[in-house]
């Protein structure tokens, strides 16, 4: 007799947590009341699980990009797409989450409330959403700061802090506007690194605002750098890097030579 055909092995189940969304804008426009108009025809195309850094001059209209994206402010023409749509049922993964300049922790909450306060307005329990909020503090080293509260951190610690609540939900769209521009450029940089593996554990697609260009060519697989406003886009660059961004790359010379691109597509959107 035929032995039996060999059973096939189980397929790979996807992790619920992990994964992006792709962005799509399409001649987007936004004019502020009183007639300034910030973006005007923006076309975008970011790919699901992608970290693009946004670099542009003071002013050129990237927060409100951000904004109109995360649902803060409305286009007045354009459209934006999400794919896979956004979920907003109950229960759900929270799709966007957003992290500011300022970490806008709660200061009568500690450190382990702070983080596990989307999960509590989420209805989750309080041992599970303790349990997550413990766990992504780990991961960005404040394991041990769980019951200190606010006023007992340093800028770079309440950033993590700000951080860790973003990710707690396990979001699709992790926007970031200038997040760790007031910080000490070693801990930049070192918090630069902990969101690069977050990024890489969780997958989510990644939009970072940010003025440094050596911090966008760091952490981003894309750059696009915008002009004066209204915002268009001067350079799109898929940068030639290797995947793997450690600390030695900032010395290298391919990543002065990426640095140098940005920096005069820069000069050249100032002057536009
Ligand atoms: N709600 C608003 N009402 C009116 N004008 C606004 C509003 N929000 C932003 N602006 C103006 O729109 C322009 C773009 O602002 P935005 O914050 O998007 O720029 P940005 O590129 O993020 O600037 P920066 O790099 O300095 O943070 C600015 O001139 C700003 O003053």
């Amino acid at each position: 007799m035929a032995p039996p055909p060999p059973v096939p092995a189980p397929s790979p189940t996807p992790d619920p947590g992990r994964g992006g969304v792709r962005v799509q804008l399409s001649g987007l426009r936004r004019t502020f009341p009183g007639g300034l108009t910030v973006l005007d025809g923006m076309d975008l195309d970011v790919a699901a699980g992608s970290f693009v850094a946004l670099v542009g001059p003071s002013g050129c209209g990237k927060s409100t990009l951000l904004r109109v994206v995360a649902g803060l402010d409305r286009p007045d023409a354009g459209t934006l797409t999400f794919s896979p749509p956004l979920d907003h049922t109950p229960g759900a993964r929270t799709p966007i989450a957003y992290v500011f300049q300022d970490a806008h922790l709660l200061p009568w909450r500690s450190v382990l409330d702070n983080v596990a306060l989307p999960l509590e307005l989420a209805g989750v329990p309080t041992p599970e959403r303790h349990a997550s909020a413990q766990a992504l503090l780990k991961e960005v080293g404040l394991g041990d700061a769980t019951s200190r509260y606010p006023a007992q951190l340093s800028g770079g610690m309440r950033m993590r802090v700000s951080l860790a609540r973003a990710l707690v939900t396990r979001p699709r769209l992790l926007l970031l506007d200038e997040p760790f521009a007031a910080l000490d450029e070693l801990t930049r940089n070192r918090l630069d690194d902990q969101l690069l593996a977050l990024w890489k554990e969780l997958g989510m697609t990644v939009l970072f605002v940010t003025h440094s260009l050596s911090e966008a060519a760091y952490l981003a697989e894309r750059v696009l750098v915008l002009s004066r406003r209204p915002a268009r886009v001067m350079l799109d660059r898929h940068l030639v890097l290797p995947p793997e961004r450690l600390p030695a790359l900032r010395a290298d010379p391919g990543f002065a030579r990426e640095m140098g691109l940005l920096l005069q597509a820069l000069e050249q959107g100032e002057a536009a």
